[in-house]
Order: C-alpha cells, then structure tokens, then sequence
C-alpha cells in the first residue's frame, strides 16, 4: 500500500499530526489545482488555511475529507490512507470529523434538529428517537442557538444563526477534527467574532483540531494557531503569523502587511504581533520555502 509507516495509526506521529498530506496534485482536465503540496496537521491546532481565490482551498479541503480525488499524492487522516481503496472502516473514520460547508448545506425541508439528527441516524441507527433528538438538541445549545431553534425551518433563521446550526451537525458525532470553510463569510462584524469565540471555545473544551478556510483577516489572528498559505499550487508557507510576516514572499505581505491586514492587526491590539510587522516597504530575511511543511 505503500503507507509512510510514521503516519499509520497508533503511532506517535499519526497522534502528533491527525492530517497529513504529501505531494498532492488536483487536476481538472489540463487545469492543474494542486501541484506537489504538503501540509502537516498538528493535533489540537486551530490552522487556519488562506490564499487568493482559486488557489484551490476547498479542493483541498475536499481532498483530505475523501469528497475529491486526487491525481497523485498521499493524504493520510487520522492514521488512515485516504487514497487507499474504500473498506469498511471508512465508515468509522467519517464518523470521527465534522464538516461545515460554505453556506451551511443544511436540508431545507428539515428543521434544524432534524437536520443534526441525520448524521446520527447515518453512523448509530440503533439510537432510540428520544435520545436522537436529545443529542440534537443538546447540539444545538452548544453551538450557540436557543434549543427552540430545533423546531424552525433553516430559512427561518438569520445568515448567521445557519452557520451555527451547520455547526451543531458538524458537531453531531462528536468529532475529533473540524473542517471549517470560510464560516464567518457573510457575517455582519459583531456575529462573525462571536462565531470566531465560539470556535476557539469549542475547540478548547472538546480538544477539536480545526481545518479552517477563510478569508477574514480577523478570524485569523483572534483564533488561528498557524496559518497556511496556498500560492502557486502549493502550500508555500506555514507558521504562526509573526511567522509569516517575516517572509518576503509579495501574496504574504501584501495580504498581512497591506491596509485590511493592518487594521485586523490594530484591530486585535497586540504590541507583540505589531513588533513584528516590518515596515511596508521592508522586505524581511526568512526564505518563505524554509517554512513550508513545518
Ligand atoms: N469539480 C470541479 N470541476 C472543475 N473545476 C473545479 C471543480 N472544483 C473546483 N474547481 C476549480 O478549482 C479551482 C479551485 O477551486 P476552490 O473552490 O478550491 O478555490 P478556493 O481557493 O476555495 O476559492 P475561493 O476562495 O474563491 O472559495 C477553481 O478554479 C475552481 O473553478
């Protein structure tokens, strides 16, 4: 099967990195997505995963959860070879991440509590209806909502009471690892923080190591650990944001050190992180590929 033997599971680097990805290539006919990209997952890491529009972020995504598959690489999560041919365990380890689509893919015509029930009706049938809805319910709550939001309808409810109802049904299994993509896109300031605390929350009181793509300057320094950076089909870069902004690569610095990436930077007050931010015109020492894959 031809399984780099650190990453199988029950090893301690499976333990140390539940995501790792190793020379992935995406392609759709001759337009090559991905092309030799690697990027290592730390357990317990809230990682967030930035890059200008079509750098392939949620190709990405849905590469390492098996929704798409890839020309050539290995993507091993949670020990197990997602590349390899499908086997019963498969089942096991979808169980074991939830997922919180751009949009919130909620079924429409199911209420927001049934809509968390279908998970768990998927992976534990044998559950009484009782208790499923209770689970649900009880997901529900954690996720933010009121639990009477369990009885509406998802167009019943505000852009950002969806997201979080999305992230009940992420929530469902009890998941080890969370996929994000780009939750706070369409909320108002106010709802897109309160989401962000409630991410950092949850990742903290249930020990989630969470895969988030997005685009919001400031969901990135209230909440990410390290950062990932997608440019020229590759992950150039990884590490903390001081990290970054000591790279010389022109997407980085333009992205962090540009007007939006000051403000979020004022924004969080922190006279660390402001030290570190070179002057615009500077141009730093570390080579951005010394960093890829940390
Ligand atoms: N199923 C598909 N068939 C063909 N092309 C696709 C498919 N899925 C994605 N692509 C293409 O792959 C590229 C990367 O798409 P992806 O959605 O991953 O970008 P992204 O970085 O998430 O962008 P954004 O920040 O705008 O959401 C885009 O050019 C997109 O058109």
């Amino acid at each position: 099967m031809n399984e780099p033997e650190e990453y199988v599971r029950d090893t301690p680097a499976y333990e140390d990195y539940p995501i790792v990805v190793e020379g992935l290539r995406n392609a759709f006919g001759s337009h090559v997505i991905h092309d030799n990209l690697s990027l290592k997952v730390k357990r317990g890491e809230v990682i967030g995963v930035v890059g200008g529009s079509g750098t392939g972020k949620s190709v990405l995504m849905r590469s390492i959860i098996g929704l798409q598959e890839p020309t050539a690489g290995q993507i091993h999560v949670l020990g197990r070879d997602m590349m390899a041919d499908h086997d019963e365990d498969d089942i096991d380890i979808r169980s074991r991440w939830g997922v919180l689509f751009q949009g919130g893919a909620l079924f429409s015509t199911l209420t927001v509590g049934e809509n968390v029930e279908v998970p768990l009706k998927q992976f534990y049938p044998e559950l009484s209806d009782e208790l499923r809805s209770e689970i649900a319910r009880f997901k529900v709550r954690l996720s933010g909502l009121p639990e009477k939001a369990a009885f509406n309808y998802p167009s019943e409810l505000s852009g950002g009471m969806r997201k979080r109802a999305g992230l009940a049904r992420a929530l469902a299994l009890d998941p080890e690892l969370l996929f994000l993509d780009e939750p706070t896109a369409g909320l108002d300031p106010i709802g897109a923080a309160a989401f962000d605390s409630l991410t950092r929350e949850l990742k903290e009181t249930l020990g989630l190591t969470v895969f988030l793509i997005t685009h919001d300057l400031d969901t990135l320094y209230a909440i990410c650990d390290r950062v990932a950076v997608l440019a020229d089909k590759q992950v150039i870069a990884v590490g903390t944001i001081p990290e970054l902004l000591a790279l010389d690569h022109p997407w980085i610095q333009e992205y962090f050190n540009g007007p939006r990436g000051r403000a979020a930077l004022a924004a969080k007050g922190d006279s660390e992180l402001e030290d570190a931010m070179p002057e615009s015109d500077e141009s730093a020492g570390m080579d951005s590929a010394g960093m890829t894959g940390a």
